[in-house]
């Protein structure tokens, strides 16, 4: 039963980060799951199908350059494995598949995160809930955090997810958000991650402020356990990543209240911003580790944490594209505004985005890589190897989302 707390009834109890699931002996990493074949690519994809060519390119996948001191599985709950999952790859996409993820801690992530979702922070009405199960957040944040000691570590992750989409789906896109105020409305909410500190006249109308709305609810509930559980340079790590995303989400807004098509440039400028970032980045506070500050910030680090998160972002640009051509209005994604910048046919653009996303992935590879050999720490290597699990699974998640996303028809 959540406790009472300062801020309103719904603050749950601090929480020791324990698993109240047992779990058992050490198992062997599986093989990576079998992905369905895609559909044979055509003459133009030869040279994306490729993949990276050139002296030294073998060295360059970092799932395969960093050997890191730490097992890359954790033991399973249930040993019964998951039926593969369905979904294609993007013809020609750069990517790593990952194992199956650990069918015991999803089953328990996805219920425990429900619960919290109706009722802890009464997240959605009754009619959204088939939404909420289709998201299949367990499977993601599994299959993102596979080092992740237990599940109450892997919950740190799935609620902020769920909260993050919450805000957007609310405040930004199609479950009631516009661009129309957006700035007021974001600026708000981010006090339930970045705290109002005030005079004890105005404090008490920003507390309730705090839990009236679903998307705050969620934010501020996650935020509480997260805090809990990071040190304080980790929960300011979070604070930053999150504020760059609102400012993504105001320059997206911007551009659609005035109809602007930004060039392609300031698209990925703008989708830099409006970015998965914040969710690889906790990797280490989810691992039950911490990547000191002063690692974190090195310039070598930034880069490969910005192009992980860049190369993230544009797969769910080519995945989700289809869903965004069938919403209201012109929505943005990366072939859209290269059809219309580059003057491209559709088909031409999403290849062309497809190329855009493996250069992504490949200088994050090669940023990763770097920064491992000029910093070749233990916290370091393991962070990028998280960060790169990240973008694996988020990949995987991606394509195996059949009840969110599917592929367009150019194949
Ligand atoms: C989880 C997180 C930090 C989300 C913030 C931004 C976000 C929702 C994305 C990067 C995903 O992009 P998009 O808004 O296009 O999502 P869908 O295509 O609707 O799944
Ligand atoms: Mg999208």
């Amino acid at each position: 039963m959540p406790a009472p707390g300062p801020l309103g009834p719904t603050v749950p109890a601090p929480q020791p980060l324990t698993p109240p699931v047992p779990e058992a002996a050490s198992a062997p990493a599986p093989a990576p799951a079998a992905e369905p074949a895609a559909p044979a690519a055509g003459p133009d994809l030869r040279r994306i199908l490729g993949g990276p060519t050139g002296l030294g390119t073998s060295s360059l996948s970092l799932a395969r350059a960093l050997t890191p001191p730490f097992p890359d599985r954790v033991p399973e709950a249930d040993p019964a494995p998951l039926a593969p999952a369905e979904g294609h790859v993007v013809p020609g996409l750069y990517h790593h598949p990952v194992p199956e993820p650990d069918p015991g801690r999803v089953e328990e992530v996805s219920r425990r995160i429900k619960r919290w979702a109706e009722e802890e922070v009464q997240l959605y009405p009754e009619e959204w809930e088939g939404q909420f199960d289709g998201f299949s957040v367990g499977r993601y944040m599994v299959a993102c955090h596979p080092d992740a000691p237990g599940v109450d570590h892997l919950m740190l992750a799935a609620r902020l997810m769920v909260a993050e989409n919450a805000v957007d789906d609310c405040y930004c896109e199609d479950h009631g958000g516009s661009p129309v105020g957006l700035g007021g409305r974001i600026l708000l909410a981010h006090t339930t991650l970045d705290p109002l500190h005030t005079t004890p006249e105005y404090t008490p109308a920003w507390e309730e402020s705090l839990v009236s709305d679903a998307p705050r609810r969620a934010y501020r509930s996650a935020m509480d356990y997260f805090v809990r559980a990071a040190t304080p340079s980790q929960t300011d790590r979070y604070r930053h990543d999150m504020a760059r995303l609102h400012m993504g989400y105001l320059a997206e807004a911007a551009w659609a209240e005035t109809d602007y098509v930004p060039e392609v440039w300031e698209y990925l400028a703008m989708r830099q911003f409006n970015n998965f970032r914040p969710c690889p980045t906790i990797t280490d506070t989810v691992g039950g580790y911490e990547l000191p500050a002063d690692l974190h910030a090195l310039p070598k680090t930034q880069r490969a944490i910005a192009l992980a998160g860049n190369a993230a972002t544009i797969v769910n640009d080519l995945y989700s594209y289809t869903k965004e051509l069938d919403s209201p209005g012109l929505h943005l994604n990366l072939p859209v505004v290269l059809a219309k910048r580059e003057q491209l046919s559709e088909r031409d653009a999403y290849l062309k985005a497809v190329e855009v996303h493996n250069q992504l992935m490949h200088a994050f590879e090669s940023a990763a890589a770097d920064a491992a050999a000029d910093c070749p720490v233990p916290s370091v290597l393991r962070f990028l190897k998280g960060v790169a699990t990240w973008v694996d699974g988020n990949h995987d998640w991606h394509r195996t989302n059949t009840y969110r996303y599917s592929l367009p028809d150019f194949w």
